[in-house]
């Protein structure tokens, strides 16, 4: 499948045109037959005789733009001088950078930030480790780690091409929750190798967000890093995702006027973000849910390779139905994809029960086109920011990291999650709340505050935050 219809990526292009020989009528004409759909134009010089104009078009993909670029370069009296991707320019020179907090101007500062006065702050850390909190960046770091298994939708691509993923969650640390977040690619996929390495990098770090590693790993990695480590473990993939589809769907239910107990689910991709968004869906009330992968519904009686399958089995499919997505999502009230893009058809939605509840989630293609599902359903959200109603875990990390670390928690646990997925829900009023407006916007200021809030409470509430705040502190 192609990118929706709808979405796209956005081209300029830098042409000089000959006035005697063709207008910029022309010109617009050319592009629009060849599909390319024009967002911006600015003049950049224009003589009796030339102009040169940036011409930006949104197109579909590569492919489309590569025949919006050929069709210009065919027509008489143009002269297509560049063409430039914004996506890619945004990224030239990677995307984020190290400041410091204060200048080194003199020969004094030097001796204070660097040798010898650095030596006093580091023999008090070693008397104290726990003063690294105070005296260094540990208290506001997060590393973001990956080791390019699963990066995004694109799968197993490696280190250095999920750089730019884990740059962008970095950017978005900062951002929304002013927290420095370090990427880091190992080149590693040996499970005991991660978690060594983690468990080494860790004193930099005040919490760690893994990252795009693939299932059944990543559920090991984490495990093991949670029960060694003493500072928060997040796979953002299982939990962020869960934490966010839950509040999206806490209110899509307030909508059709369902309640959580009664809907069936259907969800697919049991992976990394499948198995933490059944696990928290099944905490959160929900009583039928059946989990589809490759080769169709996960049900007992098969003895399944992946272990964590076969305990998926055992939770879930409460009728212990087997076969296809098509076959298992016939009178369904949730479809939930966290799987491959394309896998679900208009035919299945039409099968759903009344009010369908369709959250294709897969990026950067979800499992559905949306303007496709649209006719048919009552509630559509994508993981993407160009539709409507984005579930994405950038709802969730940046605001839990920043609990977790405001208040120095041991972990994440699962009160903390439930806390955050019904703060985030809680952003959308009920005077708000609407079929396009289940989820607040990412650039939603309330968010990271409230998810915040919510989780530092919940931190006191469960004994694992470890500073002495009065308020939060539970009486
Ligand atoms: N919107 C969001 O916030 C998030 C979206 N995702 C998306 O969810 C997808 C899966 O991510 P992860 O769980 O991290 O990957 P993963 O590799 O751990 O799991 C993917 C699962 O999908 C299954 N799958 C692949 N093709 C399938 C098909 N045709 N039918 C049914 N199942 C199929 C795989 O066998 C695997 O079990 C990706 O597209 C990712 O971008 C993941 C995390 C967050
Ligand atoms: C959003 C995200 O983390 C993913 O698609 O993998
Ligand atoms: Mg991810």
């Amino acid at each position: 499948m192609a990118m929706p219809s709808g979405a796209s990526m956005h081209i300029t292009i830098r042409i000089q045109f000959a006035k005697n020989l063709v207008s910029f009528g022309d010109i617009a004409t050319a592009i629009g037959q060849a599909g390319g759909d024009i967002v911006g134009i600015d003049v950049i010089s224009s003589s009796k005789t030339h102009t040169v104009r940036d011409i930006t078009v949104s197109v579909l993909d590569s492919k489309h733009s590569d025949l919006v670029v050929d069709t210009l370069r065919k027509t008489h009296g143009v002269k297509v001088i560049n063409v430039s991707d914004r996506t890619f320019l945004m990224h030239i020179g990677g995307k984020i950078e190290v400041k410091s907090k204060i200048p080194i101007k003199t020969r004094d500062d030097l001796s204070r930030v660097y040798t010898p006065g650095v030596a006093r702050v580091c023999t008090a850390i070693a008397e104290d480790p726990s003063k690294a909190y105070s005296l260094t960046i540990k208290r506001n770091t997060v590393a973001v780690v990956s080791d390019g298994t699963a990066v995004l939708g694109l799968g197993d691509i490696g280190p250095h091409a999920a750089m730019p993923v884990m740059e962008g969650k970095a950017m978005l640390f900062k951002q929304l929750a002013g927290v420095d977040a370090f990427p880091i690619c190992l080149d590693t996929k040996d499970t005991e190798e991660i978690i060594q390495i983690v468990k080494a990098i860790a004193p930099a770090f005040g919490g760690i967000n893994l990252e795009d590693i693939s299932a059944p790993r990543c559920f090991e990695i984490e495990e093991r890093l949670k029960q060694e480590l003493d500072i928060p473990v997040f796979h953002d993939d299982q939990h962020g995702t869960a934490v966010v589809l839950l509040a999206g769907l806490l209110n899509a239910l307030k909508i059709v006027g369902k309640k959580i107990e009664d809907i069936k689910v259907v969800l697919t991709g049991i992976g990394a973000a499948g198995i933490a968004c059944t696990k928290i869906l099944l905490a959160a009330g929900v009583k039928n849910i059946i989990g589809v992968d490759r080769h169709g519904a996960i049900h007992r009686g098969v003895e399944y390779d992946n272990p964590y399958w076969n305990e998926y089995a055992q939770l879930t499919n409460p009728e212990n139905i087997s076969g296809t997505l098509s076959d298992v999502i016939k009178g369904a009230d949730v479809f939930i994809g966290v799987s491959a893009p394309g896998i679900l058809k208009v035919e299945d939605v039409q099968s759903m029960a009344k009010d369908p509840i369709v959250f294709a989630m897969a990026n950067p293609v979800p499992e559905i086109d949306p303007e496709l599902a649209e006719p048919y359903v009552r509630v559509m959200a994508t993981g993407r920011s160009d539709y409507p109603n984005q579930i994405n875990n950038v709802l969730c990390f940046p605001g839990i990291f920043r609990g977790a670390l405001d208040c120095r928690a041991i972990e994440i646990n699962e009160e903390m999650k439930l806390a955050a997925a019904q703060a985030i829900a809680s952003v959308v009023t009920d005077e708000e709340l609407s079929e396009t407006y289940i989820i607040p916007s990412v650039f939603n200021s309330k968010v990271a505050e409230r998810v915040r809030e919510a989780v530092i409470k919940a931190a006191y509430q469960t004994g694992v935050a470890r500073k002495d705040d009065i308020m939060f502190k539970p009486e």
